[in-house]
């Protein structure tokens, strides 16, 4: 549920809480309370706000919840950065309208702050929309909670889609071109709400994932043996845009139970491993048929987050590659499935899963 959202069933009780809080906005409220919460520092909890003040208002005058999002996302104070909270199946994300500039609101200093899960908003990453490009509707940047700019985002584009149907406040279904880091990107909004993205023709060369492994079929690495802690893993390096190594058997193991990979020991000697000069994403796979497979990721600049919709895009391709699959997939992450296609026809990459908005927030910069 948006705060928005919430905020239009509360009761404000008064409350002393050390927790992390959120500047409330005047605009939310009718004229009557503006003054009284202007200053006020609440927390939001599933089912009501917490308000330092020390009396109690009903709140259940408040004006539309579309109203409330408009005038929340027109703010321009200055010092405040208003943001909206998406996730993509748990992968989440400070999208930030950028329309009116090239130029980032937030440094890659600010963006470590804000993803921050205890001194921060909490994020694994900050995402800007920016005017378009080389004649695209839209140009998007991310910055990931390393603070480390990554050339794309599967989950991250999804909700940069419905970002934009938000602010634009466009109805039914939509579709726009979006000029990324790997170039032009097109989200589609479905009629069920899903995002349905063309992540293009994956990148298989080892010399444009990049890695330094020694190829083993066409100029890509496909199977090949990798050391990491001791163990020999079979890894199929993809790119996306951002490369990917995916692994699906080691040496010792024909098949992976990904439940027992202990991520955040292996994660990191995957990622500053010396093959791969631009760092690399991680992706851990079983497969349960030639259509249904489930995955773990370690993230380039993030660490292990619940999905990856590059990664998922990444694991079909590298599991068509290594015959483990068929083109069309359901891949299993720790925060829900994604719908994959690798089209044979145009060698493209169809992804299709949710982005849902988490909550409406301001902070000070
Ligand atoms: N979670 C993203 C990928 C974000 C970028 C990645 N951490 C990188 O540095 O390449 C996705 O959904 O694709």
């Amino acid at each position: 549920m948006s705060m928005a959202g919430i905020i239009s069933n509360a009761v404000v009780s008064p409350s002393r809480t050390s927790l992390p809080s959120f500047q409330l906005h005047r605009q939310f409220f009718p004229n009557q309370v503006n003054t009284l919460l202007r200053s006020s520092v609440f927390r939001i909890s599933p089912s009501s706000i917490r308000i330092s003040a020390s009396s109690i208002i009903n709140l259940e005058a408040v004006a539309p919840q579309e109203d409330l999002k408009t005038a929340f996302l027109d703010q321009k104070e200055t010092g405040f950065l208003h943001f909206v909270k998406y996730h993509g199946l748990g992968n989440d994300f400070i999208l930030v309208d950028n329309r009116d500039s090239l130029e980032p609101k937030v440094t890659p200093e600010q963006a470590v702050k804000l993803c921050d899960r205890n001194f921060g908003v909490g994020a694994d990453g900050v995402i800007f929309a920016m005017p378009g490009i080389n004649g695209t509707d839209y140009t998007m940047r991310i910055f990931n909670s390393d603070g480390s700019e990554p050339e794309m985002c599967g989950n991250g584009v999804r909700c940069f889609a419905r970002f934009i149907v938000e602010l634009e406040n466009l109805r039914g279904k939509q579709s726009f071109t979006v000029y990324t880091g790997v170039g032009v990107i097109v989200p589609e909004i479905q009629d069920d709400g899903k995002v349905k993205v063309d992540m293009g023709e994956p990148v298989l060369k080892a010399l444009d994932v990049p890695t330094t492994l020694p190829v083993t079929k066409d100029h890509a690495v496909v199977k090949a043996g990798l050391e990491v802690d001791g163990v020999t893993w079979n890894v199929t390096c993809v790119s996306m845009g951002n490369p990917h190594c995916v692994t699906f058997s080691s040496k010792e193991l024909q098949k992976l139970v990904v439940d027992d990979i202990n991520l955040p020991k292996i994660g990191p000697k995957f990622e500053h491993h010396k093959v791969f000069p631009a760092r690399i994403n991680t992706e851990f796979v079983e497969v349960f048929s030639r259509g249904h497979l489930k995955m773990r990721v370690w993230e380039r600049g993030a660490g292990a987050t619940l999905a990856c919709g590059t990664g998922a895009c990444a694991v079909v391709v590298a599991a068509v590659l290594e015959g483990h699959a068929d083109r069309i997939c359901n891949v299993d992450l720790p925060g829900g499935p994604l719908e994959i296609e690798w089209r044979e026809h145009d060698n493209h990459v169809y992804m299709t899963g949710p982005a849902e908005v988490v909550f409406y927030g301001c902070v000070p910069l």
